[in-house]
């Protein structure tokens, strides 16, 4: 055991950040025994030095970064946004300390920037906590299936979002009551459209499927959907017709051998009640991976909140500083291979689409018509009536699968035909 201490920098000590103090100030004993050298905070980098950090040694509170930098061997990026975290982190790696950021966003938007400069340093760059939390995926994905064929990722990655979608079904709780809860609880984003407009997912499906793939895929080519447009009779419909619904990312290898490109999207979808993703509660995430010669996994955990994160964290932390105290170097980035990453209109899910309907003969047939016009076939169909005196009906009709350009023209046929009163809600059928 060394006696020179690993110096620690931390900035950002909000939700996750503050957890990272605390467990680095309590498990100081064990941290160090696992490193081979004592941990040291060296400071804590906070926009204002006068505001009153609870739990944190005043003495560390520093608004300088370019000082805090120069006297840290491992920096803990924890403030989220792109700056001035991006600098920082780059600040760190040209004067030679190991990163550990969660910082999805960031990475998502500049991620090959920082991983080059981080190998042309040769420094360490880990980020486990930026995708699912606490559940150890990036690791696994980028080091013990570095010898695998991924050809399929399909989880629940925004915790924000499950809590919401999961309190709307099982509490019929108001959506915007739900969105309150979640950032109480520390499982937002500062900004929580990140999470309901689904960028924080889009991001993390970004970083999952250029680990998986070997493939860069930009944020920009990520297909994304919110939740926000989802309601409280779109929750009621998908009980009655046994799913629940969740906002998934999917990333998949298309095409024979998986070599026509790669498709990644967010959205949510419509989980059959009877599927494992549909018992992923609260802030849970889950993430399964199908790989070549492995087969099936599943990753699941605790997706956000402060603790939880920190765990993540503070792994992260462990590897750098042990390779600071002993020597050796975390993983470096793959060669990347060129497949295109294919819009959402390459790809084909079974829909739900619902709708009201004037409830007169030939309403049901004319629909019908529509879909086969389009060769896209129908599985299931389920009428209520509208209402005494409404003279209206509400149509469940589940298809087959099809190809999103042939359910993009079926939409814009049944708008405008007569037969449909209102289009109330498309969703997508995933997991079956
Ligand atoms: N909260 C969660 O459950 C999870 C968060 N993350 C990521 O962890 C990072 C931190 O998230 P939270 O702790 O939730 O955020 P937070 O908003 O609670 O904490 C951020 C901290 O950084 C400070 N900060 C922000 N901008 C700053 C600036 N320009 N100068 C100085 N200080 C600044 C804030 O004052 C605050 O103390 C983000 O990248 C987030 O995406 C990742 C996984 C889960
Ligand atoms: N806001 C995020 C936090 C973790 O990444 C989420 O809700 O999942
Ligand atoms: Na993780």
């Amino acid at each position: 055991m060394s006696d020179t201490p690993v110096k620690i920098a931390l900035f950002g000590p909000g939700t996750v950040g503050s957890q990272v103090a605390r467990l680095l100030t309590e498990q100081s004993a064990d941290l160090a025994s696992r490193v081979g050298a004592p941990l040291e905070v060296v400071g804590v980098y906070v926009r204002d030095i006068g505001k009153d950090r609870v739990g944190l040694d005043p003495a560390l509170l520093t608004d300088d970064a370019d000082a805090l930098i120069a006297k840290a061997d491992v920096v803990v990026e924890l403030m989220g946004g792109i700056e001035p975290a991006k600098s920082i982190i780059l600040k760190a790696i040209a004067a030679g300390a190991g990163v550990v950021t969660a910082n999805k966003a960031l990475l998502a938007a500049h991620g090959p920037e920082l991983y080059e400069a981080a190998d042309a340093a040769n420094v360490d760059l880990y980020f486990e906590a930026a995708v699912a939390g606490a559940i150890p995926i990036i690791r696994p994905v980028r080091e013990s299936l570095a010898g695998d064929h991924v050809r399929r990722i399909l989880g629940i990655v925004n915790g924000t979002t499950n809590y919401v979608l999961d309190e709307m079904t099982a509490r019929g709780l108001d959506y915007e009551v739900a969105v309150k809860q979640a950032q109480d609880l520390g499982y937002a984003e500062a900004d929580p459209s990140a999470d309901v407009d689904g960028f924080d997912a889009a991001a993390k499906a970004a970083i999952l499927a250029s680990l998986a793939f070997h493939q860069r895929v930009p944020l920009g080519d990520v297909y994304r959907e919110g939740i926000s447009a989802i309601t409280a009779a779109d929750v009621a419909a998908a009980t009655d017709s046994g799913h629940v619904i969740k906002l998934l990312a999917i990333a998949e290898r298309t095409g024979e051998g998986g070599d026509g490109g790669v498709s990644v999207r967010v959205h949510p979808a419509l989980v059959p009640l009877s599927h494992p993703l549909a018992s992923v509660h609260g802030a849970y995430n889950a993430v399964f991976v199908e790989a070549e010669a492995a087969g099936d996994l599943m990753f699941y955990g605790q997706g956000a909140g402060g603790t939880p994160t920190a765990s993540a964290v503070l792994g992260d932390v462990v590897s750098v500083a042990r390779h600071i105290a002993r020597g050796g170097r975390g993983p470096r980035e793959s060669h990347y291979g060129d497949l295109p990453v294919l819009p959402i209109s390459a790809s084909s899910s079974r829909f739900q689409l619902r709708m009201t309907v004037p409830d007169r003969p030939g309403v049901l047939a004319a629909i019908a018509a529509m879909l086969a016009q389009s060769g896209v076939s129908i599985e299931t169909v389920r009428q209520q009536a509208g209402g005494v005196g409404t003279g209206l009906a509400t149509l469940a009709i589940a298809t087959h699968r099809a190809p999103e350009s042939d359910v993009t023209a079926v939409l814009d046929a049944l708008r405008s035909s007569d037969a449909v009163t209102e289009i109330r809600s498309v969703l997508r059928i995933e997991g079956e």
